[in-house]
């Protein structure tokens, strides 16, 4: 199972040692007792379409250092702190951020199932723009990270049409758009389940840190 390669100096390890390593840690993107039935619905649908291999079911830690592969060579401080993934910050299941990410390897797409708690409210019974700021940025964040490893947001631009009831589950659908270089362009929607109601709309620009293998390739060479 171990299948390390080396790359520019730096040990990756493969897609499937990553999902062990991470295995030993909770997964939060699995159906809780918060859920509403719509995204309950929802996550069977993504979790049907998973079984073709079409989909992949993207775990999710409340460490960012278990997202990545090969975290003991890639992470920069040598012990592990008490620090949490912004989004997963609350114990309380339901209070803030429920989510769940699917990727679509061919199309570089990735989708977020996501049902905004009471505590990330903005005006009276809507979420926060911050909050649906910091979920566009996860999910578009993921997408990039998959095509092409270590990245960072440069530049994050969105249009909010209309607010999203807390409670509610909406769609956040991005994709890469364009590769030039360094640089990685994403687009994303977000939209109520029905789709007929679009949320926000974003562009956003990743920059790539360093050379080594994107997720994509990793699982391309398996
Ligand atoms: C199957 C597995 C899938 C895996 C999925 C994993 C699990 C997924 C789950 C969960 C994922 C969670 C994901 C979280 C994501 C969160 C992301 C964040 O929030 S990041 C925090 C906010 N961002 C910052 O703090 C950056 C601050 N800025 C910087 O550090 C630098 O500016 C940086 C690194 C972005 C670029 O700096 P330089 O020095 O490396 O590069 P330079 O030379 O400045 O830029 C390179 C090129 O890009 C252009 N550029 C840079 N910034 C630009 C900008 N804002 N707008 C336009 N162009 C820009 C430049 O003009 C240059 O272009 P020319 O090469 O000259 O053509």
């Amino acid at each position: 199972l171990l299948k390390t390669c080396s790359l520019h100096g730096i040990s990756t390890f493969s897609f499937q040692t990553w999902l062990s390593q991470a295995r030993q840690s909770k997964d939060y993107a699995l159906p809780n007792s918060s859920w509403s039935q719509g995204m309950m619905d929802l996550y069977s649908r993504f979790l049907e379409m998973c079984k073709d291999g079409t989909w992949k079911r993207i775990p999710s830690y409340s460490n960012s250092i278990d997202h990545i592969p090969g975290k003991a060579f890639w992470c920069v401080c040598k012990e592990r702190k008490e620090t949490r993934l912004f989004p997963r910050n609350m114990d309380t299941e339901g209070v803030g951020f429920e989510y769940a990410m699917f990727l679509n390897p061919s199309e570089k797409r990735m989708v977020c199932l996501f049902q905004p708690g009471p505590y990330l409210e903005g005006h009276p019974g809507f979420a926060h723009g911050g909050s649906t700021a910091t979920i566009i940025d996860s999910t578009i964040g993921g997408c990039a990270i998959f095509v092409a490893g270590r990245v960072m947001t440069a530049n994050l631009s969105i249009n909010y049409r209309n607010p999203i009831p807390l409670g509610s589950v909406v769609l956040v659908d991005s994709k890469v758009d364009q590769v030039e270089g360094r640089k990685v362009f994403l687009s994303c929607q977000v939209r109520s389940i029905d789709g007929q109601t679009l949320h926000a709309e974003a562009t956003a620009l990743f920059i790539r840190l360093d050379s080594t293998k994107s997720l994509q390739q990793q699982m391309s060479s398996q």
